[in-house]
């Protein structure tokens, strides 16, 4: 299995941003949260026929499947989201597999893979019924565009079977044993997947749920039950002798590898369980790598320039990240600062500008995030600009007003280069055409006086089905004569037809000498007035 590498975060990294965010967020670009789908260790909410599986065991089930179809001998496999291309397989069989990857779809994108996504999966699950966060996260996992090999054991195998397909991922058998008994303390078995292992309903509409232990949470209680001769686990005691498969595979050595998991109490459990599942996410195909997502202190979110209410504004949201131990310092004043970029004061030759942030907000977290002691706050700078010296470098300063000294965030001495200002998207000039949602007339600026050969917008869809891969698409814009030039922009515009939802763009000017573009940007489409955080003062120095 890999070791996430260590590096050196300096923004801009859009996919450490993208994965970091996911992680303890919980939220793709657009706000929308795959964590609260798992997070308090929810339950599906029971659809007819469908059942009430545990959401977190779902998630660390998809996990194994995906990750058991490597093959150590050849380094294929592991976590690459191959099993989004394996659903209809008999060994992946179930309701919980299918709502997961449908959970799942939806956050796969540009920068995050389907196979990070998996890996996350299984950590929030595990955090979020009171197991113990799989830190480090490693991101970087490639997703496969096809089908892998067959190779999930399934309950009918003998030990030997087992032990071979757990040898394909690298494991012993008491290592097999100890993931399986971990896998197995969350979640159970649904009589409408495995009427074989639990007996249907008489009532058709009635999905019978049988958890491997007495309580939902992640804890010991499956090695306690089953060596206590309470277990109900119907893997371990049933009148099908056939499905037995713990029961089995438990007893394969004796016993001894249940008792020492006894002997290590509830907490030795979890220890010993987060670290069989950290050699589970991490197998993955050799040649690829994992970078490691550590949460940041202090991180510059979506620095943009734009146009509201007929000004030109440079937004900008700094997160801090803050210690649930520690009061928030309300007073604390937080000032940004920045460089001309033009002009004969550029650089912060002779002039910086500064401005107080102009809202406060709370961003959400993640099981992992709570389990670290943290949370977040966020701090919205709006100020109005002018492009004749628009905005270069940037960086913060923190002043708790506790007595302590400032503390600066300036990306690691480098400061924040805004990069460019050359084409600026429009979210407020954009419209959406159609009732269905799916047409809009997408604006972006060019600065004058540049004069352009292209100007593009590229739309990156989230994929539609499991086989599928985010849709690109690339639209041409035009010269928008219906919108008069101001703010020393000239406006383009185009009908792009997507999906907002999940939906990123990167917008991109050519000119005879130079190419100008902005990546990685949520696609919004905002009334002219709704939302709009009013600018604080500029002052210079
Ligand atoms: C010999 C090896 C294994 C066999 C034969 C096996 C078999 C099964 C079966 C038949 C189910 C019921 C699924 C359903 O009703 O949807 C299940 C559930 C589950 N398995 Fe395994 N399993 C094995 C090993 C593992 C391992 C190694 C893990 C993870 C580390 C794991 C994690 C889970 C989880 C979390 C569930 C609960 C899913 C839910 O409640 O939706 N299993 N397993």
């Amino acid at each position: 299995f890999t070791v996430p590498t260590k590096i050196n975060y300096t923004w801009p990294n859009p996919q450490y941003d993208a994965l970091e965010k996911l992680l303890y967020e919980g939220t793709r670009l657009d706000g929308l949260s795959l964590s609260d789908s798992v997070s308090g260790c929810k339950s599906r909410d029971g659809q007819e026929g469908r059942g009430t599986g545990n959401v977190a065991a779902e998630w660390v089930r998809f996990a194994f499947h995906d990750a058991i179809t490597h093959n150590i001998d050849d380094g294929t496999g592991g976590i690459d989201g191959s099993l989004f291309h394996e659903l209809d397989r008999d060994e992946n069989r179930g309701q919980g597999m299918k709502d997961t990857s449908a959970d799942f779809l939806k956050f796969a994108g540009r920068f995050v893979s389907r196979a990070d996504i998996v890996a996350m999966g299984a950590i929030f699950g595990m955090s979020s019924c009171g197991g113990q966060n799989i830190l480090p996260y490693g991101g970087g996992r490639v997703d496969a565009q096809k089908a892998g090999r067959c190779g999930v054991p399934v309950v009918e195998q003998s030990v030997d079977q087992f032990t071979e397909a757990f040898r394909h991922l690298g494991l012993n058998s008491s290592q097999a044993i100890a993931l399986t008994v971990c896998g197995h303390a969350l979640g159970g078995v649904r009589s409408v997947d495995f009427p074989n292992i639990v007996p249907p309903s008489s009532d058709p509409h009635q999905v019978i749920y049988r958890n491997f232990d007495t309580t939902p949470q992640f804890d010991s209680r499956v090695v306690t039950e089953y060596l206590d001769g309470t277990t109900q686990n119907p893997l371990v005691v049933n009148a099908n002798q056939t499905v037995t498969s713990d029961k089995r595979l438990f007893e394969s050595d004796g016993g001894a590898a249940m008792r020492v998991f006894q002997n290590a109490g509830d907490r030795g459990f979890k220890i010993a369980c987060r670290e069989a599942y950290r050699v589970m996410i991490n197998t993955i195909p050799a040649g690829v790598s994992l970078h490691q997502i550590d949460i940041l202190p202090a991180k510059v979110i979506e620095p943009q320039i734009t146009i509201e209410n007929g000004e030109l504004i440079f937004k900008v949201d700094l997160r801090l990240t803050q210690n649930l131990t520690q009061p928030v310092p309300l007073d604390r004043t937080i000032t940004l600062k920045w460089c001309d970029k033009r002009g004969s004061q550029s650089d912060c030759n002779g002039r910086v500008n500064t401005a107080q942030f102009a809202a406060r907000s709370q961003p959400t977290q993640t099981p992992v995030t709570d389990q670290l002691g943290l949370s977040f706050y966020s701090y919205a700078f709006r100020v109005a600009i002018d492009i004749q010296t628009s905005v270069g470098k940037f960086w913060f300063v923190v002043d708790n007003n506790d007595g302590n000294s400032p503390t600066t965030y300036n990306n690691g001495g480098a400061n924040y280069d805004f990069q460019q200002d050359s084409i600026i998207f429009l979210p407020r000039m954009s419209q959406t055409k159609n009732a269905g949602k799916t047409l809009h007339k997408m604006v972006v600026g060019v600065r004058i006086p540049l004069v352009s050969t292209r100007v593009y917008m590229k739309t990156y869809e989230v994929a539609k089905s499991n086989t599928e891969q985010p849709q690109e698409k690339s639209t041409t814009l035009s010269l928008d004569g219906t919108i008069p030039p101001q703010k020393g922009y000239a406006f383009f515009s185009g009908d792009v037809s997507a999906n907002l939802l999940g939906l990123t763009i990167d917008i991109g000017v050519d000119t005879l000498d130079q190419s100008y573009k902005e990546e990685y940007l949520n696609a919004r489409v905002l009334g002219c007035q709704a939302g709009i955080i009013a600018p604080t003062t500029v002052s210079t120095a």
